[in-house]
């Protein structure tokens, strides 16, 4: 036992309960041995690198975070650079710096702003640059008046064919550029998004290749007013980043900085649109979408970890005669709030990895000019992306109120998480816009057309329209087929309400209006099968490694069978199943939980987290909660002096002149 109480050996016996070899399951989290070799190998390179301390970050003011997030995305790149990383290495390296800053968005959309929608020409020339980092960009797309609504967007691009330039012009306070990530002090380029006018016409919304700031000193060229758009929620947290805001002044760029790939403007000023479909403009988003995707798994698994070891060493109640108390993780309500969340930081990896192949499958096919997928991406990335997110921000929050009131502390870890997590649900839109499509796919079954991909289902609506659940026992439940088959049916069932109750509107477009929110629960349902889905497919793999699959099969029925029991409206509504049904889906989930309970504390360990990337007193590997929370506690500055600043002007005329009032 350490010093003051903690129990390290608390772990270590949890440990020893689990009924599956930790290595295999790394390897079914990670992907790969390769991958859990790499991550295992970054991870420890940034823990024991100095410079990517950052136990005091939430300590320090705005000025002081900014600096030391350009001092540690210079010193990730010296590294990058001296170690020859490969670019694989360079990201987790990167991600386990784990400090928001420019360099997310010069990587995850700059870079990929230009490969997507520049011309093979344009990506010569600025690729090169960005790659060695000579120049530094960022994606300029929201305005202060104008962010989900991207064809609102008011920043003009005139071309004056008599200088073959565009001019950039913000018209009014709203088109300002707002937002942007790395704009306000560290980006010396954008893509910019604006509306292309020439010849007198306005052909919408364009992305074009901006420099903003000397590349000699930095400072804003001639016509470009820039800055930070001020702190942001929480402390320390995402203020790490400089979110910009951004006025053009008639500032001019050579014509051949539009990005030209989807469209071009000729040397007379001709508009030519080329057979890409236009929605390609929106590609980057696309891409960053399912990269968030891939981050909610990271973020909750964080959480998980720190609330599960957390809740293994936190003892209460449970003797009355002065022997030990209860941990808390054996209680039966910190493990229905808790398991879940676990079971959905491995759904939504599995469900993370299946987008990512989709992702580049639908690249692929965009490079052989075949567009036929790009609907269902974008579907299935801005849907992902909406309820992955909501649903991680509402896990982390429950995760710091399972860890009690030392989950408050900045030393928990978890208040940091929340306020660098939360933006995810805003930023890439929070609309699911996966609603129109599965309307456009129920239009498109009714006459008699097969649908293909995650929409699949759908074909099958003869049998899904009218089944009735099989289920008899509790057990019955750990079937995947007929868990597969409630989500199949009420999935269809709520969006064929849907398109029945928008075809009885006086028009589509008030039809959708007026049905929006029962479309957007109708969408949910649908993302939430694709979820399902993909961890059961998982489930169909080789998964090596004793008793891996067996754990990773109670998770699936746990993840599954929590959502029926929380939209169980939606599915008794529907008819999928009956409130018997419902209640032994309930009986199954308490079992579930009590099977898991052994293996918990092990199924946090296989996200193979160091200490130093968890940045948590409670969630420490070796669970010595107790001494680190009281020496963490020393560091504030705070405690600085014993008798606080302030005590001789605030204080002490304070207590005296009660003292003499006392006298009276
Ligand atoms: C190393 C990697 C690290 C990466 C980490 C990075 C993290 C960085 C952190 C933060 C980054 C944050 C960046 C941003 O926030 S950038 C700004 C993002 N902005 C938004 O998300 C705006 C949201 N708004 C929308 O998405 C809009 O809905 C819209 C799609 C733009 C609407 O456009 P529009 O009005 O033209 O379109 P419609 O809705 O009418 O749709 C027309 C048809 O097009 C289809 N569509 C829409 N989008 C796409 C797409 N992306 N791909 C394919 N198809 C698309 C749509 O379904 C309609 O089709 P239909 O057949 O019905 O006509
Ligand atoms: C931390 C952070 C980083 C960001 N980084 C970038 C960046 O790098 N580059 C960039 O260009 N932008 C960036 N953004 C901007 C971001 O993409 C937008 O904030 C986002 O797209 C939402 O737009 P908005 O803020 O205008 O919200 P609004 O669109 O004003 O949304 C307000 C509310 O209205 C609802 N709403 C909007 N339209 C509809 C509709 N049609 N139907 C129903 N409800 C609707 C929304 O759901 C929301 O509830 C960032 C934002 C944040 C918070």
């Amino acid at each position: 036992m350490a010093d003051g109480g903690g129990e390290p050996d608390q772990l270590a016996g949890e440990r020893a309960t689990a009924q599956f070899d930790v290595d295999g399951m790394k390897v079914a989290w990670a992907g790969s041995r390769h991958a859990v070799e790499v991550a295992d190998r970054m991870a420890r390179l940034v823990a024991s690198d100095p410079v990517f301390r950052k136990d005091t970050r939430t300590m320090l003011s705005r000025k002081e975070l900014f600096k030391d997030t350009l001092k540690k995305a210079a010193h990730a790149w010296k590294r990058i650079v001296e170690l020859r990383l490969t670019e694989e290495e360079a990201n987790l390296l990167r991600l386990y710096v784990d400090q928001p800053g420019y360099v997310d968005l010069h990587w995850g959309m700059f870079v990929p702003a230009i490969k997507g929608q520049g011309t093979e020409e344009q990506q010569k020339k600025w690729l090169p640059m960005a790659y060695k980092f000579q120049i530094i960009g960022c994606y300029a797309q929201t305005e202060l008046g104008h962010g989900s609504n991207v064809q609102g967007l008011e920043t003009t691009a005139t071309f004056d064919p008599s200088a073959d330039e565009f001019v950039m012009h913000s018209p009014t306070l709203t088109s300002s550029k707002w937002w942007p990530g790395g704009l306000g002090k560290a980006s010396t380029h954008a893509v910019v998004y604006a509306r292309l006018i020439t010849e007198g016409k306005d052909y919408g919304i364009h992305g074009f290749i901006v420099q903003l700031r000397s590349l000699d000193d930095h400072s804003p060229l001639p016509g470009v007013t820039l800055g930070d758009i001020g702190g942001k929620f929480g402390s320390g947290a995402y203020n790490s980043m400089d979110n910009g805001v951004l006025r053009f002044d008639h500032v001019r760029i050579p014509r051949d900085q539009m990005l030209m790939r989807l469209s071009q403007v000729t040397r007379e000023g001709k508009y030519v649109h080329s057979d890409v479909p236009k929605q390609l403009l929106y590609g980057t988003m696309v891409y960053v979408r399912q990269t968030i995707v891939a981050d909610a798994s990271k973020a909750l698994s964080r959480a998980v970890c720190i609330a599960v070891r957390y809740s293994a060493i936190r003892k209460q109640f449970g003797s009355q005669d002065g022997g030990p108390e209860t941990q808390v993780l054996n209680y039966k309500t910190q493990q229905s709030r808790l398991f879940p969340l676990l079971a959905s930081a491995y759904a939504y990896r599995f469900v993370g990895q299946w987008l990512k192949w989709l992702y580049t499958d639908v690249t692929q096919k965009l490079e052989a000019k075949d567009y036929s997928t790009l609907p269902e991406a974008h579907a299935c990335t801005a849907g992902l992306k909406s309820v992955t997110t909501s649903a991680t921000a509402d896990a982390i929050e429950e995760c710091r109120k399972l860890c009690g009131g030392h989950g408050y502390l900045n030393s928990s870890g978890l208040p940091e998480l929340f306020a660098v997590y939360v933006p995810a649900c805003t930023y890439e839109g929070d609309n699911v816009q996966v609603a129109r499509f599965l309307m456009k796919t129920v239009a498109q079954v009714a006459t008699g057309k097969q649908p293909v991909g995650t929409i699949a289902y759908m074909g099958n609506i003869q049998h899904l329209m009218q089944c009735k659940s099989a289920v008899n026992t509790a057990e019955d439940w750990l079937n995947p087929a007929a868990i597969k088959e409630v989500f199949e049916a009420r999935a269809l069932r709520m969006a064929v309400n849907c398109a029945q109750n928008i075809s009885k509107a006086p028009s589509q477009e008030e039809g959708f209006s007026e049905l929006s929110p029962d479309l957007l629960e109708a969408a949910v349902a649908h993302v939430q099968l694709i979820i399902v889905t993909k961890f059961i497919e998982k489930l169909q793999e080789d998964i090596p490694g004793p008793g891996v699959k067996e754990q990773l099969q109670k998770l699936c029925s746990i993840y599954a069978l929590h959502l029926l029991h929380k939209h169980l409206g939606d599915f008794l509504s529907t008819g999928c199943i009956t409130a018997r049904q419902g209640a032994l889906a309930n009986e199954l989930l308490g079992k579930l939980y009590a099977q898991v309970r052994p293996n918990a504390v092990a199924l946090v360990d296989a996200f193979d987290y160091t200490d130093h990337y968890l940045g948590s007193v409670l969630g420490r590997y070796d669970g010595d909660v107790y001494p680190a929370l009281y020496e963490e506690a020393w560091k504030d500055p705070l405690n600085e002096t014993v008798v606080p600043d302030g005590y001789q002007e605030h204080l002490r005329p304070l207590l005296k002149q009660q003292l003499k009032l006392s006298r009276l």
